[in-house]
Parts: C-alpha cells; structure tokens; sequence
C-alpha cells in the first residue's frame, strides 16, 4: 500500500473555494492508487473565527489547561469539517483527534513535542476503507491529557504520521507555490527553490523561514521520507519544492534562500541559507566577496549560513536589499557557470 500524507495549512482552508480544492487533491491521489492520510491544520489566520490565533484571543490570561484546550480546537473543527466534506463526495473518512491519533507527546502544555507514534489506530481506519482526517498540533499526554505542538506544528503531525506509516511521501500544502529564495511577503520577486536537501531546510526553518517547521525536517529525515513543499491550487505534484536525499546533480544546483527571526526585543537576525550540499563553499566565498563591495559585513558564517544582526525595523528592508543584490549576480553568472540557479 502506498501512503502519502496530505497536510492541509490554515492557509489552504481558509475558504470554501481552497477546501474544495483541498477535496480535489485528495481525490487526484485516490485516482492514482494512494492512500492519502490526511492532516489539516485551524482554518485560516488571526481574524478568521476557528484559527488557532482568534481562538485562544477568547480568553484572558489562560492557565496553561485553559489554553492547550482551546489551542486545540481549530484543528477538531476543521479535521470534522473536512471528514464532512469528504463523506458529501462520498468519500468514506474517520476524523481523528490528538487524543487518539496515537501521536504520544511531552506534557509541557502549551509547546509539547512528539515523543512517538502508535499507528495502529489509523492503520485501523485505513484497513477499513475510511480516509483518515487527523487533527494536526496536538496529540496526547502519556496520562491520556490533550497536548498541543509548539506554533506551526501540523507539520510536524504530517512528517510523525509520515515517519510511523512508511509514507511514500509528506506533501504540505500551502498559500505559496513552494520554499522560495525568501519569504514573498517581503520580497515580491523571490523565486522557488526547486530542491533542498534535508540539512538546508532544517536550517531555513530553524533560522525563521515560517513555511516549514523544524521538527517536521527531523522527522521525515529519519527514514529519509520526502517532503513535497505546495500551493494548494498546484494542479500537478511535480510542482514545488522537493525535500530529501539529492541524488541526482541537476539538484545539487546552488540554492540559497533568505530568512529573519527576532534576536531580542530590538534586533533580528537574518540569515541567508546555502544549501551544504549544494557547491556551498564556492558559493559562500563568493558571496562574501558580493557583500563586502557592498559595505555589508557579516557577524557569522557557519557551514550552510551566513548570518547578521540588525535592528527590527530594518528587517524587511535588509532582506530586500541583500536578495536583490544576490540575485543580480546568480542572474549574471549563471551564464558562466551552470550551477548557479
Ligand atoms: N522562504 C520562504 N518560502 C516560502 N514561504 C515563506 C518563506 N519564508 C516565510 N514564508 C511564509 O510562510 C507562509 C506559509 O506558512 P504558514 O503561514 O505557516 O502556512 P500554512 O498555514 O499553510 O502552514 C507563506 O505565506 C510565506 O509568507
Ligand atoms: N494552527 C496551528 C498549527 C499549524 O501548524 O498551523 P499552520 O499549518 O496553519 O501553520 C498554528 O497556527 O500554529
């Protein structure tokens, strides 16, 4: 049997039109044999009346028990909403919540991680014909207690359930077209990576790049099981970004991708990524040269990053300017050299 995971963002159900098309990407892989397990994340964001953001903003100063429950309840509506979706099509489901997901987790309330994974539940389901529709960022205390995620942890749900199944493959789908050079709601023109290599996206994603979580890297690692990165309307899953064990040189091309996270309450840090497995050292070197002609000195340069420290409110401006800069000279070189992307 092959198992794919379907992860569906806040941002690809945030409507009725993105839900439909999120029916519709189940289907296509029902029409080509998989078995597709499904994990939705709250629908929307702040403002939309079951994200996970204007839930918890109903209460006033929550205990920790307080928040988790309500923190959990945008993915119990929207796992019944979709499984409800899915049976008007007459499609078979069974939505599952943390509590019986057998997703196992720590019990530190309000940002639990992961311990391990009990799929015979799911399995159960599966065998008896029903799509699963799991309820992403949260799972269960040992003591049988709700727990949810750290912020952004459906992916994390996906890649665990990944892992546990033997999945073919995780595929996150989400409101832009893959993992770009940087984040497009700052930079209008950034442009899609087409492969990354598990090290690099654990370092966009634990460097700021909110598109992909962390932990979700580290699970799908694990037995190597592929991460496919895309928008919700991609009609085709060939389009997006591919995350896993570069195999072929094609993939190998330079990558690099920009990201910011705060440091403290003035300051942020902006990191541009180089794929290590990628021709990064050459890269890095070369970029070092392009930034110091123009006056830009970094604070670290590790394997895989180069970082700087700067002030918040030039963050946005920052991130600008140096994927301007950087993209110039990819475009004007890659004329010379083929790795250039
Ligand atoms: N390098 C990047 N590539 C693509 N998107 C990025 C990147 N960095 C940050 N983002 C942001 O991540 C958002 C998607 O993540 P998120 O809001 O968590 O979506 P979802 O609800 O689908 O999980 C995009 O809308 C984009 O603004
Ligand atoms: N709803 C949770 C979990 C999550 O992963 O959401 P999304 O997939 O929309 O980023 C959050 O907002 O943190």
């Amino acid at each position: 049997m092959s198992i794919q995971i379907l992860k569906f963002g806040g941002t690809a159900l945030l409507n009725q039109q993105r839900r439909s098309n999120a029916i519709s990407q189940v289907k296509r892989a029902l029409s080509m044999g998989i078995t597709p397990v499904i994990v939705v994340s709250a629908m929307g964001r702040y403002g939309n009346p079951y994200s996970t953001d204007s839930l918890v903003q109903l209460l006033n100063q929550p205990s920790d028990a307080n928040y988790t429950l309500i923190a959990s309840c945008g993915e119990v509506i929207s796992a019944s909403l979709f499984s409800n979706l899915l049976e008007q099509e007459g499609i078979p489901s069974k939505c599952i919540t943390g509590l019986d997901s057998g997703v196992y987790t720590t019990n530190s309330k309000t940002a639990s991680s992961i311990l391990y994974v009990d799929p015979s539940h799911i399995q159960y389901h599966i065998q008896q014909g029903m799509i699963p529709v799991v309820a992403g960022f949260q799972g269960s205390s040992v003591y049988g207690e709700i727990t949810t995620l750290s912020r952004g942890g459906s992916d994390t749900t996906a890649a665990a359930l990944g892992h546990a199944l033997h999945a073919q493959e995780i595929i996150l789908y989400t409101d832009v077209p893959g993992i770009m050079t940087a984040d497009p709601d700052i930079v209008k023109d950034a442009k899609i990576v087409t492969h990354l290599s598990y090290e690099a996206a654990l370092l966009l994603a634990s460097k700021g790049a909110r598109v992909l979580h962390p932990e979700a890297v580290n699970w799908a690692s694990k037995y190597q099981t592929p991460i496919k990165v895309t928008s919700f309307d991609n009609q085709t899953t060939d389009e997006g970004t591919f995350i896993g064990t570069l195999t072929n040189p094609c993939d190998k091309k330079i990558t690099y991708s920009l990201t910011s996270k705060p440091f403290n309450k003035e300051s942020s840090t902006v990191s541009i990524v180089i794929d290590p497995l990628s021709e990064s050292v050459f890269f890095s070197n070369f970029l070092k040269k392009v930034l110091h002609q123009n006056h830009i000195y970094s604070l670290s340069c590790t394997h895989g990053s180069i970082e700087f420290q700067i002030l918040t409110r030039l963050e946005k401006s920052i991130v600008s300017f140096l994927h301007e800069i950087i993209d110039k000279e990819c475009i004007y070189h890659s004329h010379q050299h083929p790795l250039y992307i």
